[in-house]
């Protein structure tokens, strides 16, 4: 009996961040097995994530053995439903026929149905069905269509044989099957629920902010930072114009443009011998080259990188000679050579270190240093356009570092910090704003700077206050928050938004929270849509060897540990600056790295002396100690 393959995709930001809440993915799969007795079924949960949800379904539909996929799970109209919207793109035929057969079936039991947007269709050989969230309409959607998947696998197949064959092994189990079948396992499923309480199963408030008074989460799953990262890097377009124009450029100059001298020496004929030769000039860098008919005898006085005068082929190196006589003046007027000169010594031809018409740059390189540098040596002037980015303190609490303290108000570290930072890794901050927690004010400053900028990075206001006003700003702005939360420490709060190409980093505003996040997410944005190439973006990882001497517990969220490091018989140990704290800005002092501490399990709830971990290298001179 062969194997059917079907998934079983939840699409559900809350599921997403607590898996334990889904219930209707495992009841699928129930009914599925329940139906059919040979299927094996793969499950995943991701949020209402256009992009992920897509991705996944099509690595699922390139899985040749991947008949069925159902999704449940964002087909409503919430603004962040988008299930539909990630799977229509993926079909190649509409099965507008099956997804109404759901339809009626469903608005029999409710006019909630009617709100449903889901659809079925086929893509490849793969049937994909649409359903709605709750386990309720997960029952009823798959009761429909239950007893039609069998032929319509077969029709898929076009196998004639193999629609007998299998129409036979999957009725074997419908055949018995009662018309309406209860999940044993469930705890409601012969309770009849007000069907507003049914139909809103998925629509969650936690992640629409429509939830009732009582509701007071966040409305944005915590994604994890790999999956956050990955939004950035595809929503973020990568300036290639740099990688093209150093890809074909091709030098318009001989380096060196004539055969250039290696040493201070003299320049004299091969076919000479060694012994006393009369000097007949001095050749500097920068003169002419001579055409002086010389004679073996004679040589001229040459410095290191001075064109060689044309009858001469090669140079003896001013310590293998000797001065023999001198004039009034003290101009030397005959040396010994002492080692016969030999043909080409101490000589570099013309375009033995880069031809003309060959390639300038051998691979693409994004260091602005050597970008510009070989550049130079090629006689291009290039103006290499990096992101225009802005910087926002944003909090009424703040003073700038010259004000006289206020009652009630804090100094401004984070935006001296984050100016800092671009500076130290090569970027401009083309304008610094401090802005007190007022939804106009921030609005029109975000207005005008994007009339110039590619990229704000903000902090502060992106938390649960009453004057975190950043995100109903950019939704007002008609910018795409892509995430709002992160699972990580410090920084969860996190939020990235976009329009068009223009970015927005919302960096909490917890000044520690600022600088690791800037280092995790701005920076690497940045330099990507600068023209780096991926693994460049981001910053180094390296394996350290934690010094502790008390075990330290580990968080629930994973945790970016500022620590210095010492390097040991070319081993690299990190020692902890310190307490974490997100508001302790002496956790950065010395911080050489950040140490990625795992998220508590329960195979790891303490992070012990020599364990090791993985860390992200802060600054070029990271090593703090050599022991
Ligand atoms: N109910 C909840 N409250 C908070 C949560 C949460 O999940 N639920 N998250 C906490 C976390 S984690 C962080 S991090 C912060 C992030 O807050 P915001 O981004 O909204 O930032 P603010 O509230 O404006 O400020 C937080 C903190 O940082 C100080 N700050 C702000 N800007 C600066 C600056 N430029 N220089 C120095 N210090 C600054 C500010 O005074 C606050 O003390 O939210 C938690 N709350
Ligand atoms: O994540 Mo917050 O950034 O803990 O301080
Ligand atoms: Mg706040």
């Amino acid at each position: 009996m062969g194997i059917i393959t079907f998934g079983v995709l939840t699409i559900s930001d809350t599921c997403y961040s607590e898996p334990d809440k889904d219930r209707s993915g495992p009841c699928l799969a129930h009914l599925i097995k329940q139906a059919f007795s040979n299927t094996q079924i793969i499950e995943a949960i991701l949020p209402d994530e256009r992009d992920l949800i897509q991705r996944e379904l099509r690595k699922w539909i390139d899985k040749k053995d991947v008949r069925v996929i159902i999704t449940t799970g964002g087909t409503g109209f919430a603004p962040r439903d988008v299930t539909p919207e990630a799977t229509k793109p993926l079909l190649d035929k509409d099965c507008s026929q099956l997804a109404m057969a759901i339809a009626i079936a469903s608005l029999q039991k409710t006019k909630l149905a009617a709100l449903s947007r889901g659809v079925c269709g086929i893509a490849g050989n793969t049937l994909v069905l649409n359903f709605p969230g709750s386990e309720k309409a997960v029952r009823e959607c798959f009761e429909v269509v239950r007893d039609l998947l069998p032929h319509a696998l077969h029709l898929l197949n076009n196998d004639l044989g193999l629609v007998q064959r299998t129409h036979a092994e999957l009725q074997a189990t419908v055949a018995v099957s009662p018309v309406r079948r209860e999940d044993p396992g469930s705890t409601n499923s012969s309770a009849t629920p007000s069907i507003v309480a049914q139909d809103r199963g998925h629509i969650c408030p936690h992640r629409t902010g429509a939830g009732d008074d009582n509701d007071r989460n966040s409305s944005f799953p915590m994604l994890p930072v790999k999956d956050a990262l990955d939004i950035v890097f595809n929503i973020v377009q990568r300036n290639k114009s740099l990688e093209k124009f150093q890809n074909e450029l091709l030098s318009p100059v001989n380096i060196p443009p004539f055969r250039a001298s290696i040493k201070d020496g003299y320049a004299v004929q091969s076919q000479g011998f060694a012994g006393a030769k009369r000097v007949v000039g001095c050749v500097a860098a920068g003169d002419e080259p001579s055409d002086y008919a010389m004679q073996e005898d004679e040589c001229f006085k040459i410095n290191t990188g001075a064109a060689m005068p044309v009858h001469t082929n090669c140079v003896v190196q001013v310590e293998d000679t000797k001065v023999l006589q001198r004039d009034r003046q003290g101009n030397e007027k005959l040396v010994e050579t002492l080692v016969q000169p030999t043909n080409g010594y101490d000589v570099r031809p013309i375009g033995c270190d880069l031809r003309k018409g060959e390639k300038v740059f051998p691979e693409f390189e994004s260091s602005r240093v050597v970008s510009k540098s070989l550049l130079a040596s090629v006689g291009v002037q290039l103006a290499i356009r990096n992101p225009k980015i802005a910087i926002i303190s944003t909090g009424s609490e703040l003073l700038a570092p010259h004000q006289p303290p206020e009652p009630g108000k804090i100094y401004d570290s984070n935006s001296t910090m984050l100016d800092e930072l671009l500076t130290y890794f090569g970027f401009d901050c083309i304008d610094v704003r401090v802005l007190s927690d007022n939804f106009e004010t921030i609005q029109q400053t975000l207005s005008q700077l994007y009339e110039t900028v590619d990229f704000v990075i903000c902090t502060g206001g992106v938390s649960m206050g009453d004057k975190d006003f950043i995100k109903p700003v950019l939704e007002s702005m008609k910018f795409k928050l892509h995430f709002g939360r992160v699972n990580m420490k410090p920084g969860k709060p996190m939020t990235f938004a976009s329009r068009d190409e223009k970015y927005f980093f919302g960096l909490p505003g917890n000044p520690v929270s600022a600088f690791v996040t800037f280092h995790l997410f701005a920076l690497p944005a940045i330099r990507w849509a600068a023209g780096w190439n991926l693994s460049k973006s981001m910053l180094p990882i390296i394996d350290v060897k934690l010094r502790r001497s008390q075990p330290i517990q580990l968080d629930p969220r994973p945790e970016y540990i500022r620590a210095s490091v010492s390097s040991k018989n070319g081993k690299l140990y990190a020692t902890i600056n310190g307490d974490q704290i997100s508001s302790r800005l002496q956790s950065i002092v010395g911080a050489d790295v950040l140490i990625h501490f795992p998220g508590r399990s329960a195979e790891k709830s303490y992070a012990m002396d020599g364990d090791i971990y993985p860390a992200s290298v802060l600054r070029f001179d990271f090593i703090s100690q050599y022991e």
